[in-house]
């Protein structure tokens, strides 16, 4: 892999629709050549962006789509938290994506259990893979560094066997979550950051350029044969001295 594509926008809106656009095309290239395209997604603020520009992009096709979640806070889907209850009530109706293409976890279940039980549902669906290899995940990336429900120092950061984990002591609520593994994360075709606002500012630079201290988990997301994408808004990328590309208009990735 060479290095990550940090790409920055003027507003959260142009980045939403090039955002939107990048995932139409790789769903597009995977069609082409395979029988499904499997997207990864994350919750927080990248619920509202896709789900504002997706649906917006003409002739969309999700019939063939396989959607699972990158981390899922165990809650009821129906708790202002779950990812997938806000996945469902924003974007999963207006995509049309059919229901038995939507590998969610059971939240019912105890969080050791619900974490196996999710990675039985990834496995059945990449039978032909020893580990899931998704076209493509979504990411985000939290003030303190986060990514998927991977925190800074935590020992699931060293996991190098299971593909999905439980974690029980999530700094951020609620503290009972469901996560990718580095292995899985990396395994993806195409992995893409969406980060957004000034508060990610001085944890963005320090993903991106280092600094002093362990390694973030976003620093860690280092896809072994695949694309790395950092989209993100001028706010975030306020302290960036590294080389970015500032597309214009319409411009497509
Ligand atoms: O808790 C979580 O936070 C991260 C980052 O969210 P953001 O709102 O700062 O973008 C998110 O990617 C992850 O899926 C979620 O569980």
């Amino acid at each position: 892999m060479s290095g990550p594509r940090v790409v920055v926008f003027p507003s959260v809106a142009e980045l939403g629709s090039t955002l939107a656009q990048l995932v139409s095309s790789r769903a597009e290239n995977a069609l082409s050549t395979g029988e499904s395209f499997s997207l990864g997604l994350s919750g927080g603020s990248l619920v509202s962006i896709l789900s504002k520009e997706l649906p917006a992009v003409p002739s969309l096709d999700c019939s063939r789509w396989l959607i699972g979640f990158c981390d899922e806070r165990l809650v009821p889907f129906s708790d202002p938290e779950s990812t997938y209850g806000l996945y469902k009530n924003q974007l999963f109706e207006k995509i049309n994506i059919p229901e038995d293409r939507i590998l969610a976890i059971d939240p019912s279940l105890p969080v050791q259990e619900c974490a196996d039980d999710y990675a039985g549902k990834l496995s059945k669906a990449f039978k032909k893979e020893q580990i899931p290899v998704f076209d493509m995940l979504l990411l985000g990336m939290g003030p303190d560094g986060h990514t998927c429900s991977l925190f800074p120092d935590h020992p699931l950061l060293q996991e190098s066997q299971r593909t999905v984990a439980p974690i029980s002591d999530s700094p951020k609520p609620p503290p009972q979550r469901v996560t990718m593994t580095l292995p899985t994360v990396n395994a993806a075709r195409c992995v893409v950051f969406v980060s957004t606002g000034g508060s990610k500012a001085p944890v963005l630079k320090q993903v991106l350029e280092g600094g002093e201290g362990p390694e973030l988990p976003a620093a860690l997301v280092a896809p072994r044969q695949g694309e790395l994408f950092w989209l993100v808004d001028e706010p975030a990328a306020a302290s960036l001295t590294s080389q970015v590309e500032r597309p214009g208009p319409g411009a497509k990735l």
